[in-house]
């Protein structure tokens, strides 16, 4: 097992007045990546949450980008998932098709859900199957630093104890270093059973926005963003890219304990 990777210094972090500003910066951030990638590779991986970061990315939709992304070019992901069926209210692959991706021309082949029928075990195995067989494909790339697939951009949410993907404070799955996908049966937020990316995955990502919203997860990202040496950090402090470059999008409610919290 890994040691917890402790950043040594401060990630970036932009403070925005309101969730709306968040959000219209946040859609330039993604379109601005989605041309990148896609020039240089043709191809755009985008990992995405549940929660509330769908909501937040409610500007693609609309003009300028709902009209000059090359949707065609993206493959979406979900950094996890709730083993329910995928028309479930729980579902975070019925909640990102519902407010995002019924509404732009992705391929429906391009869109990686889980398979809904399988037990959380199967469904962790299938999905790093599907995630090997885009690495044959080009797809998708390796991170050449460890071997772990490399994501263009995962768009993660957090919780209010600190928790990113289905990664929780003090569960053993934190570190958790030879899978690509595991699945958790024990969940403390709801529903129980999930599959979620590993550490190991998510920091060899070449980009991240850490998007968090509102005071209840003031306290988590106060201590998230300090740089105070710890045996056991929070999930979302345990983010941290070698390779690559992490971004915390905040609103001033999520920021308020903060000591640099300037806003745009
Ligand atoms: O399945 C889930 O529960 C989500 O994927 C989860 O990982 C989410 O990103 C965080 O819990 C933050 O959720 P909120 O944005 O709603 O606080």
């Amino acid at each position: 097992m890994a040691e917890a990777s402790i950043r040594s210094e401060k990630p970036k972090h932009i403070v925005f007045k309101g969730e709306e500003e968040l959000s219209k910066s946040l859609a330039k951030y993604t379109a601005d990546l989605s041309e990148k990638f896609v020039r240089e590779r043709g191809a755009f991986t985008v990992v995405l949450s549940g929660g509330s970061l769908i909501e937040s990315l409610r500007k693609l939709l609309e003009a300028p980008f709902v009209d000059s992304i090359e949707w065609a070019r993206w493959h979406v992901f979900w950094v996890d998932e709730r083993v329910v069926k995928k028309d479930h209210p729980d579902s975070n692959y019925k909640l990102a098709f519902d407010g995002f991706l019924s509404k732009v021309p992705i391929p429906p082949g391009h869109v990686y859900a889980i398979n809904d029928a399988l037990s959380p075990e199967g469904a962790a195995d299938d999905y790093e199957a599907c995630l090997r067989q885009l690495v044959k494909t080009e797809v998708l790339e390796l991170s050449k630093d460890n071997g772990f697939p490399k994501f263009d951009l995962m768009l993660l949410g957090m919780g209010p104890d600190g928790h990113v993907a289905s990664l929780f404070p003090g569960h053993p799955l934190v570190k958790e270093n030879q899978r690509w996908v595991t699945f958790i049966k024990d969940s403390p937020k709801p529903p129980p059973q999930r599959i979620t990316f590993t550490f190991p995955v998510i920091n060899s990502s070449s980009y991240i926005a850490q998007v968090v919203c509102g005071s209840n997860e003031a306290a988590a990202v106060h201590n998230a963003l300090g740089t105070e040496k710890t045996s056991d950090p929070l999930p979302a402090a345990m983010v941290t890219l070698k390779d690559g470059e992490l971004t915390w999008f905040l609103d001033e409610a999520a920021a308020s304990l903060l000591q640099d919290k300037a806003s745009l």
